[in-house]
């Protein structure tokens, strides 16, 4: 009986010879489609048509024609030029080149996570993304270069986390696990994957694509790191699954020797492939001893075969497709050696369909000989239970593993709640003024007068008043507080005549007989310092109140009305708010949903970065995980957390601080929590859209401060210039803001415009961020 590798080698060559046109193509299906596609081979042209749609879809992987560049299209890279790839069905394919070639390119234009500029790719019988091929899903396991694995997860967890996403009940992951332990020789179940060696996680990762057992394994350098010995287990054990027929493995490895235990062997180059045979066949081609060997010698002609490609091909690498079987002589005659390379560029002409149907099928013929896709929830996005609690568990679990960051999360918006309460908004205190009192004589800096029911002193009495938040320092003249003022020593001077009682006096009580010098003389001069305005205006409205209460006791206790003190405005008790409102209650409600959106928005602005870069959004993309399952996982358990932030804040702020709500509190609790979302999405949004952890950083930074300054949050929109007053009211926190302070100290209900037009935009918002956000998502898995 002949062994599997030597049958294996039959197969591929029968797959060759028949695409060169020696004999009719192989059939796994028996006799009577052989006879079919025996008529579909010799009846041109339309048949041909036929023959090169069904010889697609027989193949593991058909790739025809492939270009793909990176970069713009003016200065593009090219990574693949033109190439035809085809792996049979039940054989070991391997792709070898050197490195940058574009093999994980190709590989990734396979698995559907690149697509190609020109040309097309079949996988299992259909296009990648499309329904018959099984790309994305379970028919396809997919090992990437980069390890992909989580870290904080144990190796059990990770076996776990990959085969609920791939469908499997978990007795039969379990089982499964067993076996890749054992032959892989992995160590305990229980280790974590990020405390083991670089070749043991390669092994893991190794394990993951082997896991539910697919049909078609894509393995990009499966045996970087690995011992030879294991190496030897991993490519027997490669030969024994694809003995059955039924399973295909595609491997990329940079040890060209060992690849002689493939059936077919792709050599590539400069993105495309010199040649694709037997690795006997190459050596006997060639007349090398080493796979190596070939690949040099390869490598040499193809640098002389370009410079005829390019004599004689004009109007660009399309013109390749056209050119006929003769116009390759001349590449063919060059040199005998090379015969590899011609068969190969040969076959790719011979295949060009001409004007098939959009995906060329035949009805009738072709479609019954395509295996259908019996995973269709993978392919249409589909969710499923096992991949939901997959994705979920796997980001609860990654968060209770980094247990001190999960602190921190909940530590940080309590902090920022103490630091705001703390900070801002209490009257400053221990203000310096520097007091001229030529009303007295001044003994040792202090007023010798105590406040008593005299006429006389009236400024040591109204001196008295003033004491809230003032320090008084006495000058002897008014050049030096002046000077106190100027030097910064002093906030303000306030200078007392010395005719300042009687003055005053006569201005309360004989004001119809006070003359213009006494009324002057009955005043206080002030001088402040204004440039700093919160201190400015409070100093000047402290004056104002204190000489306000002065003059009311004074005219009680000396009989006359003290409305006489008053100014003749009556200022009533305010319908919203009190007389003396706090500056912590204005800003509040927009602290508390900055801090409630800035947080969210910092927990998930990296969430899929962080999993993208790390090429565990490759993997699940290609195990058939679709952006809205992703998404919503995340946003399930990113909620949770901002759940507890938002109640933290909320009970710091209220119960804890005393700000006041004087609405009602299950509104207050969810347009908070809505606004978390809402910063969750615009974190999604940033995530999605930044490659790397360190723009999305500065995204999300450099949308604080606009965001705070221009939402009303800290200074009312109705200061604003009018253009940036319609600036604010297009961001997400300006009508939230506007609504929960209308709750909070108005007490308005939902039913009021201001309160409800804070909850719809945030809503809208929301369902913009998701949008955007899911088709960044999807433009970028394609
Ligand atoms: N995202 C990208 N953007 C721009 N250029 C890229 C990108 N990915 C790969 N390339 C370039 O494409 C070329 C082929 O890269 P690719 O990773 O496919 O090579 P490779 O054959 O797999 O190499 P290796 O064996 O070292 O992994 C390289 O020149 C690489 O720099």
């Amino acid at each position: 009986m002949a062994h599997p590798t030597e049958l294996r080698s039959e197969r591929v060559k029968q797959m060759f010879s028949w695409t060169t046109g020696e004999t009719s193509p192989p059939s796994p299906m028996g006799d009577a489609k052989e006879s079919k596609m025996s008529q579909i081979q010799f009846s041109p042209p339309f048949e041909k048509q036929e023959s090169s749609v069904w010889q697609k879809r027989q193949q593991a992987v058909c790739v025809r024609h492939a270009f793909k560049h990176y970069g713009s299209k003016k200065r593009p890279n090219h990574v693949l030029s033109n190439l035809n790839m085809t792996v049979a069905k039940g054989t070991i394919y391997g792709l070898l080149g050197a490195s940058g070639c574009g093999k994980t390119t190709l590989l990734s234009c396979i698995v559907g996570r690149r697509k190609l500029n020109s040309g097309e790719i079949w996988v299992l019988g259909g296009k990648p993304g499309t329904k018959g091929s099984g790309v994305p899903g379970k028919r396809v396991g997919y090992m990437p270069q980069e390890i992909a694995l989580y870290g904080e997860f144990t190796i059990k967890e990770t076996m776990m986390y990959f085969g609920w996403i791939f469908g499997m009940e978990t007795k039969e992951i379990v089982d499964r696990l067993r076996f890749l332990l054992d032959f892989l020789d992995l160590p305990s179940e229980n280790r974590m994957v990020k405390n083991l060696s670089g070749g043991q996680q390669r092994r893991v990762s190794f394990a993951v694509a082997l896991m539910h057992d697919p049909e078609l394994l894509i393995l990009d350098e499966p045996t970087v790191g690995v011992d030879p010995l294991l190496r030897q287990s991993i490519w027997t054990h490669l030969v024994r699954i694809t003995s059955s027929g039924d399973k295909t493995v595609i491997i990329t490895t940079h040890y060209i020797e060992e690849a002689r235990q493939a059936h077919c062997i792709g050599l590539m180059r400069s993105g495309r492939l010199l040649a694709e045979e037997s690795p006997q066949a190459l050596l006997q081609m060639y007349s090398c001893i080493s796979l190596e060997d070939v690949f040099l010698k390869l490598s040499r002609k193809q640098g002389q075969a370009n410079q005829v490609v390019e004599l004689n091909v004009t109007g660009g690498a399309l013109g390749l497709n056209k050119m006929s079987k003769r116009e390759e002589a001349p590449y063919a005659a060059e040199d005998a050696q090379v015969v590899g390379l011609v068969f190969h560029q040969s076959k790719e002409v011979l295949i060009v369909d001409h004007g098939a149907g959009s995906n060329g099928d035949i009805p009738g013929k072709v479609t019954d000989v395509t295996p259908d896709c019996d995973d269709c929830g993978d392919c249409l996005n589909f969710t499923s239970r096992g991949k939901i609690k997959a994705l979920i568990q796997k980001n609860f679990l990654r968060m209770w593993r980094n247990i001190g960051v999960m602190l921190f999360i909940f530590v940080l918006p309590v902090m920022q709640v103490i630091l705001f309460c703390l900070a801002i908004g209490r009257d400053p205190s221990g203000l310096k003024l520097a007091i001229v009192n030529d009303d007295v004589r001044i003994i040792d800096g202090y007023c010798p007068y105590n406040s008593s029911c005299s006429m006389k002193n009236l400024s040591c009495r109204y001196l008295d008043n003033l004491n809230n938040h003032t320090i008084k320092e006495y000058y002897a003249n008014l050049t030096d507080a002046l000077k106190a003022v100027e030097d910064g020593e002093a906030w303000g001077a306030l200078y007392f005549n010395e005719n300042y009682t009687d003055s005053l006096v006569a201005r309360l009580a004989l004001a119809d007989t006070a003359d213009n010098e006494t009324i002057t003389s009955s005043e206080v001069q002030v001088w402040l310092d204004m440039s700093n305005q919160q201190i400015g205006l409070m100093l000047n409205r402290d004056i104002q109140f204190s000489y306000r209460d002065f003059a009311k006791d004074l005219l009680q206790t000396c009989e006359y009305n003290p409305k006489l003190g008053d100014i003749p405005i009556d200022f009533m008790d305010p319908i919203y708010g009190n007389k003396n409102p706090s500056f912590t209650d204005f800003v509040a409600p927009g602290v508390i949903l900055t801090i409630v959106f800035f947080l969210a928005v910092a927990l998930t602005s990296s969430a899929l970065i962080v999993e993208r870069m790390e090429g565990l959004l490759d993997r699940s993309w290609v195990a058939g995980v679709s952006p809205g399952e992703i998404l919503f996982s995340h946003v399930v358990t990113q909620f949770v957390v901002m759940c507890g932030q938002t109640a933290l804040v909320l009970i710091f702020m209220i119960s804890v601080f005393g700000v006041k709500n004087n609405g009602n509190i299950v509104f207050v609790i969810m347009l908070t929590l809505l606004q978390g979302l809402c910063g969750m999405c615009f974190g999604f949004v940033i995530s999605a859209a930044c490659e790397l952890e360190r723009n999305a950083i500065q995204l999300a930074l450099g949308s604080f401060y606009p965001t705070l300054l221009l939402s009303g949050v800290i200074w009312p929109i109705e200061g604003m210039p009018w253009v940036l007053r319609y600036v604010s009211l297009c961001l997400p926190l300006t009508l939230a803001t506007n609504s929960l302070r209308s709750i909070l100290t108005r007490g308005w209900p939902i039913t009021d415009p201001e309160v409800y037009m804070g909850f719809v935009s945030t809503l809208a918002w929301i369902a913009l961020f998701l949008i955007v956000t899911l088709t960044i998502l999807k433009f970028k898995r394609n």
